[in-house]
């Protein structure tokens, strides 16, 4: 793993209807996570924010909220990652909803012909225009990685599909829609779900993952939303879903990454400090980047 950190704040909530979000990279900040990494003795910058256009106020031509705005953020994501990577530092996005992994991504594939993408989630974020039930496109970033949905959205960071889908591993998932479970299969992508991290254990599905990505790509990125947590360590997301992974597997899951040093950017999405106790998930999100980053007790 690079030992120089770039960070970039991405305050966009236009993925989804429920407000706070935005201020998500605010919270992340706020629980310290410059400090935190800073005591790990690595070399960590603070690039701030990106720009996020406004909510818009009228439906488009598509079933999809606020396609504009969404898609001219990503691009200035996308570019921003672009540069991060070419510096040879290691991006650490911060979000925001997670349709901003379609820049991260985008940027990313610039870099990486055949990335591999850890998809830390309770949902498979596999949804078009034509199977999403919310029309939000927080729900969509995985299917647009892999050149499926809006030309607007698939053409970021220039045209050609990102991401492979046999580089893919969803780990955490447990509310998948009709459309995104057709999807997994037809594709063959690889996934985890909550019944596999109960029945293997954390340990063995971390291992998979590794052994599994390990070879096969050019760079690994980690795109954790925290609702793949359990609500009740991370009670700050706009669609929590209940039996999910919990903190102490999550920080596992971080060190073995650690260990394995196969990551080459990561993304930790989806903290709505509105929706939140006390920024307590805020500060989860914090304690894993600690454990992603190699914080160790002794
Ligand atoms: N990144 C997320 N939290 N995604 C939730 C997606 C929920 C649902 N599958 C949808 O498409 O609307
Ligand atoms: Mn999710
Ligand atoms: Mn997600």
């Amino acid at each position: 793993m690079k030992k120089n950190i770039s960070i970039i704040g991405v305050p966009m909530d236009l993925g989804q209807t429920r407000r706070g979000v935005d201020m998500g990279p605010s919270a992340i900040r706020y629980a310290g996570i410059v400090e935190r990494l800073e005591q790990i003795n690595l070399e960590i910058e603070d690039l701030g924010d990106i720009e996020i256009g406004s909510r818009e106020r009228t439906a488009g031509e598509s079933n999809l909220k606020n396609l504009k705005a969404v898609a001219e953020a990503s691009e200035t994501l996308s570019s921003r990652v672009d540069e991060v990577v070419k510096q040879g530092k290691f991006p650490l996005v911060l979000g925001g909803d997670h349709s901003i992994a379609i820049g991260t991504i985008a940027g990313l594939a610039k870099n990486y012909s055949n990335m591999g993408v850890i998809w830390y989630d309770a949902h498979g974020d596999l949804n078009t225009g034509e199977t999403s039930p919310s029309g939000n496109i927080h729900g969509m970033p995985l299917a647009v990685s892999l050149g499926l949905g809006d030309p607007a959205l698939t053409g970021i960071g220039g045209t050609g599909t990102k991401l492979k889908p046999e580089n893919i591993v969803i780990i955490g998932a447990r509310s998948l829609d009709e459309g995104e479970k057709v999807l997994i299969k037809e594709k063959g992508i690889k996934v985890f779900t909550m019944h596999e991290i109960d029945r293997m254990g954390m340990t063995a599905v971390m291992e998979e993952t590794i052994a599994y990505l390990k070879d096969r790509t050019d760079g690994v990125h980690l795109s954790l939303d925290l609702d793949g947590l359990d609500p009740h360590d991370a009670p700050g997301v706009g669609t929590p879903v209940m039996g999910g992974i919990s903190y102490r597997e999550s920080h596992l899951a971080m060190e073995m990454l650690e260990e394995a040093n196969i990551l080459t950017s990561a993304e930790f999405v989806e903290v709505n400090p509105i929706l939140d106790e006390r920024n307590k998930t805020a500060s989860v999100a914090v304690a894993l980047m600690g454990s992603l980053f190699g914080e160790k007790l002794l």
